[in-house]
């Protein structure tokens, strides 16, 4: 069997032929267009709330085609378009080859350099990750966008500079000074967009309460360059660039807005 990727002859376009949810009605990525989001007050008489706590000895990892923190530390969110309390179960990113592309969801056709995904899962209905990941109100996804900036992001400094340690597939490092991840969400997590969609890569489940930050966060190039050394297998193997799904079709779905 195949191991789907994002080439030529494994990407995006060729997943429908072992994951056949990827032709659903309600997929992930999607192309952000705020001035058809539903402004809904909903949102924020119920305010999203983050409950982060520090993960000692956070496990960093390459699994191939991203890299990826592991949470085991009770890190919950609620609130806004939530029911019941998500649990953080690992976040990664989705970068480009280049700085004009990269990001999964788009905002008005534009794309970013890169998109940070924090995964969690319905820890009231669920007991674990496995058994969440297929159901309906199973997961809730952050994405923030990043973008360049001359400063270099401080939270994901603890990460970028040991990337070197995780350069090839499989490897994995405990990061040693304890870290919080709310070190990397925006300063405004009030703005933002959200709608029902799916995990963006196989197995495509359409199990995602998508929650879509409207303030991106700074990174700088070099921090860019770093995850684009990541390498998809062991030493002299391609570099993992441009691991991003396209946009997907909105169809019948409603996208909703905290803010006007
Ligand atoms: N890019 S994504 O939608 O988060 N996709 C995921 N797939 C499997 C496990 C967690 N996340
Ligand atoms: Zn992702």
């Amino acid at each position: 069997m195949a191991t789907w990727g994002y080439g030529n002859d494994n990407g995006p376009a060729t997943w429908v032929k072992s994951f056949p949810v990827a032709a659903g009605t309600r997929q992930s990525p999607i192309d952000i267009v705020p001035t058809a989001a539903k402004c809904d007050t909903k949102l924020t008489e119920n305010p999203l709330t983050v409950n982060y706590s520090p993960e000692p000895a956070m496990e960093l990892c390459n699994p191939g085609l991203s890299v990826k923190a592991n949470i085991k530390s009770k890190s919950v969110i609620k609130g806004g378009p939530l029911e019941g309390e998500y649990k953080l179960e690992q976040f990664h990113l989705h970068w480009g080859s280049a700085d004009k592309q990269g990001s999964e969801h788009t905002l008005n056709g534009k794309m970013f350099p890169a998109e940070l995904h924090l995964v969690h899962y319905n820890a009231t209905k669920y007991s674990s990750f496995g058994e969440a990941v297929d159901k309906p109100d199973g997961l809730a996804v952050f994405g923030i966008f990043l973008k360049i900036s001359d400063k270099p992001h401080q939270g994901l400094k603890s990460l970028t500079d040991v990337l070197s340690e995780v350069q090839y597939k499989d490897k994995s490092i405990n990061i040693k000074q304890e870290y919080n991840p709310v070190c990397l969400l925006p300063d405004n997590i009030n703005k933002y967009w959200t709608y029902l969609g799916s995990l963006t890569t196989p197995p495509l489940c359409e199990s995602v309460t998508w929650i879509v930050f409207e303030e991106p966060i700074e990174v700088s190039e070099d921090q860019m360059k770093a995850f684009r050394a990541l390498c998809c297998g062991e030493c002299g193997s391609a570099p993992i660039v441009d691991n991003y799904r396209p946009p997907l079709p909105l169809g019948n779905r409603q996208l909703r807005a905290s803010f006007q």
